[in-house]
């Protein structure tokens, strides 16, 4: 029975909703009896006249199931570990803004520009690989301290960096610590939650990627006044929020789960204890210890761990599922999308560039509402629904981005001077006939006048080989912006139609954010078993870190011989590659102990579009102590 369809509130309904509630609690290692006032006037008859309704009880239930549950502990865990997420973002976000500071005070090629970026995520890429050992023998505490440690040495050469080599060597400082906090902290998240709140608090951690970016943004446009040196503040800041997390760690616990896998088990009880607050800890205790122990037999074959995972059916489609999930989020383009935001909003009219600046603050900060919104959705819809719907706007959206370039392309205006300077002659710029190869050919820009309806006195002319931001020589060679004499368009072309383009990148950022940006990153977290957590997420963070890096790099590239529209539709049908693969692959996890999600990847890969969460769950029976009461799935003697 559908829990929405249901109507008239029959037992069977509510004891569907309860059976839930009951699992979530008994998930957790809370006491296995949730009170509720007055329940133990409640029978199997049904709802009567003098029993309390139905509704009313779930609601009590579910408020002092809340209180039980959440100690305020979990949310300071959670918050100092998603400080690694802020790190995250705020370290890949700054470097565009930096990057204009740097490339006037020190002179960066366009090279060096390319290292400095990238750089920073193949190091990410490399180091989470290498976290799952790390994370293995030391656990997922003290790699946080060692991410955070090393953002901070990172952010500290960055900011007194005297030449570029040295801020290569920040930049990759920086990114090894990036690839352990990526992979570290969402499963520390999930292995301290208690289950019906894993999916909301490992979301936060995006939450705080998204945050950094946000923040990121805000950093850059702030310092872009201060023409000299304002690039060491942005990339030097980070120290803060780094030293931050480093000290609170000093004084958080390890995960329960690692310390009972390494046999430490009174002081996993410990930490229980202090993370579940007053909540009887055995049952949870139990379950973790006997699943390590089963874990052990089953899978006790020797060799790495990655054979074994490849090797074990279960934990062989997981990784499949989690590095798919990564590899879709990247090939979605959302950092091209971030980063060609600025571009973007160029083309729709913005032409100042501090302006240009300052409403990538605004992209950001959209992407970070939306993901709020995953934060809030998640356990309410679940993983599976949530990843779906936002996939399909996802393919929508892109769809709607590559039409808006498309008609922009279509109608891209001529070059109508067609001037030549004797210093660079043979320059391709001259070949080009309209803004549009004009503006994919990276040596050229467009330079042109406008009035209110038309665009003219245009050319295609080389571009500044010091600055993208004037031509090199002629009316635009001097500033970016001076309507008597030529405006300068690098990288976009003036159109009409973008705001078909910019409705495309709002309802993008609405549609990614809260489904397929967090989802992956969550979703990895809780489907492995305990023995093959860190390399199945070193894996997965590899895979995200390594396609990112690769969409990014090769974006310019690809928009060259597809041009925007072509590479936006590539994108596009990447996506819907994406959503019949999550709709294939994906099981719902929500509401699952760690333990019990192993047994989801037990059926032939790419079978569960059926299986869908909660509404197949079939609780028969009601058993009822005293005041308290405990629903059960299968146990007919309960009922009393
Ligand atoms: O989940 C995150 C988030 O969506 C970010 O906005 C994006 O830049 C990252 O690459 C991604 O992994």
């Amino acid at each position: 029975m559908s829990r929405k369809s249901s109507d008239d509130y029959n037992l069977r309904s509510m004891s569907n909703l309860m059976g839930e509630r009951r699992k979530r609690a008994s998930d957790d290692g809370e006491r296995s009896l949730i009170k509720a006032p007055s329940s133990a006037s409640l029978s199997t008859a049904g709802p009567s006249a003098t029993s309390p309704a139905p509704a009313d009880l779930e609601r009590a239930a579910r408020k002092q199931l809340q209180q039980d549950v959440t100690p305020g502990f979990i949310y300071v865990l959670a918050v100092f570990s998603a400080i690694g997420g802020f790190l995250f973002g705020y370290d890949t976000g700054v470097v565009s803004g930096a990057m204009l500071l740097l490339k006037r005070d020190m002179n960066v090629t366009a090279l060096w520009q390319e290292l400095l970026v990238s750089g920073t995520v193949a190091a990410a890429a490399v180091s989470a690989l290498l976290g799952a050992y790390l994370n293995g023998l030391f656990g997922r505490r003290v790699c946080i301290l060692m991410a955070s440690f090393t953002f901070a040495i990172g952010a500290i050469v960055l900011g007194s960096a005297p030449n570029k080599e040295a801020l290569l060597v920040g930049r990759l400082v920086v990114g090894l610590g990036l690839g352990i906090a990526s992979m570290t902290v969402p499963v520390y998240i999930a292995e301290t939650s208690p289950p019906h709140m894993r999916g909301r608090l490992v979301t936060i951690n995006t939450l705080f990627i998204t945050a950094g970016q946000f923040t990121a943004s805000v950093i850059d446009g702030a310092f872009s006044y201060m023409q000299h040196e304002g690039w060491r503040y942005m990339l030097g800041l980070s120290v803060v929020p780094a030293l931050l997390q480093f000290l609170g760690f000093l004084f958080l616990p390890e995960s329960p789960r690692w310390l009972i896998q390494k046999g430490l088990t009174q002081k996993a009880r410990r930490v229980l204890s202090q993370i579940r607050g007053n909540q009887n800890i055995d049952e949870e205790y139990d379950t973790i210890k006997s699943s390590i122990e089963e874990e052990e037999k089953d899978c006790g074959g020797g060799g790495p761990v990655i054979w074994r995972m490849l090797t074990y059916p279960p934990t062989r489609r997981a990784l499949i599922v989690g590095c798919g999930l990564q590899m879709f989020q990247q090939l979605s383009g959302i950092n091209t999308v971030m980063y060609y935001s600025a571009t973007i909003l160029q083309m729709s009219g913005v032409r100042d560039d501090k302006l240009a600046i300052w409403l990538v603050t605004v992209t950001a900060f959209t992407n970070f509402l939306f993901t709020l919104l995953g934060v809030w959705l998640v356990e309410r819809v679940g993983r599976r629904r949530l990843t779906l719907g936002s996939i399909f706007g996802t393919v929508l959206s892109l769809c709607i981005l590559s039409v808006g370039f498309l008609l922009s392309a279509q109608h891209s205006p001529p070059v109508t001077l067609h001037v030549t300077d004797p210093t660079t002659p043979n320059s391709s710029c001259t070949t080009h006939l309209s803004c549009e190869p004009c503006m994919l050919d990276p040596s050229c820009g467009y330079c042109y006048q406008e009035n209110s309806t038309a665009v003219f006195a245009s050319s295609c002319v080389p571009v500044n080989p010091a600055s993208t931001e004037r031509a090199a020589w002629g009316k635009c060679s001097n500033s970016t912006h001076v309507p008597d004499s030529g405006i300068w368009a690098y990288n976009f072309c003036p159109t009409s139609y973008s705001w078909v383009v910019l409705v495309g990148l709002v309802l993008y950022l609405a549609s990614f954010a809260p489904g397929m940006g967090p989802m992956p990153w969550t979703v990895n977290s809780e489907i492995y078993p305990l023995w093959a957590r860190s390399t199945g997420n070193a894996c997965s963070a590899g895979v995200n870190w390594t396609f990112n890096v690769l969409v990014s790099l090769t974006f310019l590239h690809m928009a060259q011989y597809l041009t925007y529209y072509g590479v936006f539709f590539l994108y596009s049908s990447l996506a819907l590659t994406g959503f019949f693969f999550i709709y294939g692959c994906l099981p719902e996890t929500k509401g699952r102990r760690l333990e019990e999600i192993e047994s989801l990847f037990e059926n032939r890969l790419c079978s569960c579009g059926i299986s869908d969460s909660d509404e197949d769950r079939q609780v028969e029976y009601i058993r009822v102590k005293g005041s308290n009461y405990h629903l059960s799935d299968n146990d007919a003697s309960d009922v009393e």
